[in-house]
């Protein structure tokens, strides 16, 4: 069993904005120390959910326990161990980072002048902008900004560290060096990274939430996600015009271009025949299977093989 006490216990949660949209629909995850990914598409309430967590705004419903913290009543407390990264991470652009991150330090309570620059320095080697410290962020590139929010979410040491869709806008290069550093970050809290992007999960996540349409799809160890999937997933490669045929016959993951060329994926327990031919799953054939609903059919079909035996 997960370590519990040190575990962010999300229950029931719901939430319907004033526009009649169902954001969150009773949702009700685990989420242990260690990374764990919230992977959906567009608008299917992921920030809404990262915002609940980060106590900037409150369920309709449902509890929220930071190990014995209860976050939606306890708030203030929360804070003191909270690191938030928003997707939209605003900066003085005149401030050096050395400034900056100062300047958070004392907002985050650490009035000891020794100590702080002790922190900072400690921070701004970590996400590799010492170098680049006396440097004006409004100067800063993407990637850099991006690392110097990591810095400022990471002051106090937080029990939770919740990215909001921190690649988004990285090049190659950046997003990497990103990543990178999200990966060296403690065990021993919970990291929330939310994304539409697959591969950040698959790189990075021991852990992994798919929500859509404000309802969680699966919930589970990525590895074990991927393995569930094994020995159904098959692949063709066809003109564009033949879709709309494979499509009628068969239960199809994903389709894209592939020079010029139409690489498609299916999902089926038995051969397909036709000239497809098995791959061997990935992350990518997990999300978008959840997202079709194949997802939920391979476990329904497991747990009647278990009982079967
Ligand atoms: N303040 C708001 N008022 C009304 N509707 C909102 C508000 N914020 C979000 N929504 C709606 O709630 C749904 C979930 O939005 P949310 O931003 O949580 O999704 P998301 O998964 O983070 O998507 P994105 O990646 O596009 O930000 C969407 O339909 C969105 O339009």
């Amino acid at each position: 069993m997960e370590n519990l006490h040190e575990s962010l216990l999300i229950r029931n949660v719901s939430k319907t904005y004033a526009n009649g949209v169902h954001a969150l629909s009773n949702i009700s995850l685990t989420i242990p120390p260690g990374m764990y990914g919230l992977l959906g598409p567009n608008g299917a309430g992921k920030s809404t959910l990262m915002r609940t967590l980060a106590t900037l705004q409150e369920p309709d419903q449902g509890e929220i326990f930071l190990g014995s913290l209860d976050v939606v009543n306890q708030k203030e407390e929360v804070r003191q161990t909270l690191g938030y990264l928003p997707q939209e991470f605003g900066v003085y652009p005149k401030a050096t980072a050395e400034e900056l991150l100062d300047y958070f330090a004392v907002l985050k309570g650490i009035t000891h002048r020794a100590a702080r620059r002790e922190v900072t320095e400690a921070l701004l080697r970590q996400t590799n902008l010492w170098d680049k410290r006396k440097q004006k962020l409004g100067g800063y590139s993407g990637g850099m900004r991006q690392r110097f929010g990591v810095a400022v979410a990471l002051l106090g040491n937080p029990k939770l560290l919740i990215v909001d869709e921190p690649t988004a806008g990285l090049d190659p290069a950046e997003r990497v060096r990103f990543l990178n550093l999200l990966s060296e970050l403690g065990e021993n809290s919970v990291v929330i990274l939310s994304t539409h992007i697959v591969e950040d999960v698959s790189e990075l996540c021991t852990h992994l939430a798919i929500i859509n349409k404000g309802q969680i799809l699966l919930e589970a160890q990525t590895q074990q996600a991927v393995g569930a999937l094994q020995g159904k997933v098959w692949r063709t490669l066809i003109e564009k015009n033949k879709l709309s045929a494979i499509e009628q016959e068969h239960q199809v993951i994903s389709a894209k271009l592939l020079g010029g060329r139409t690489l498609v994926h299916v999902y089926s327990h038995i051969n397909p025949g036709n000239g497809f031919e098995q791959v061997a799953p990935d992350l990518e054939d997990v999300y978008f299977s959840a997202m079709t609903g194949n997802y939920a059919q391979t476990c329904q079909q497991q747990k009647s093989e278990e009982v079967a035996s």
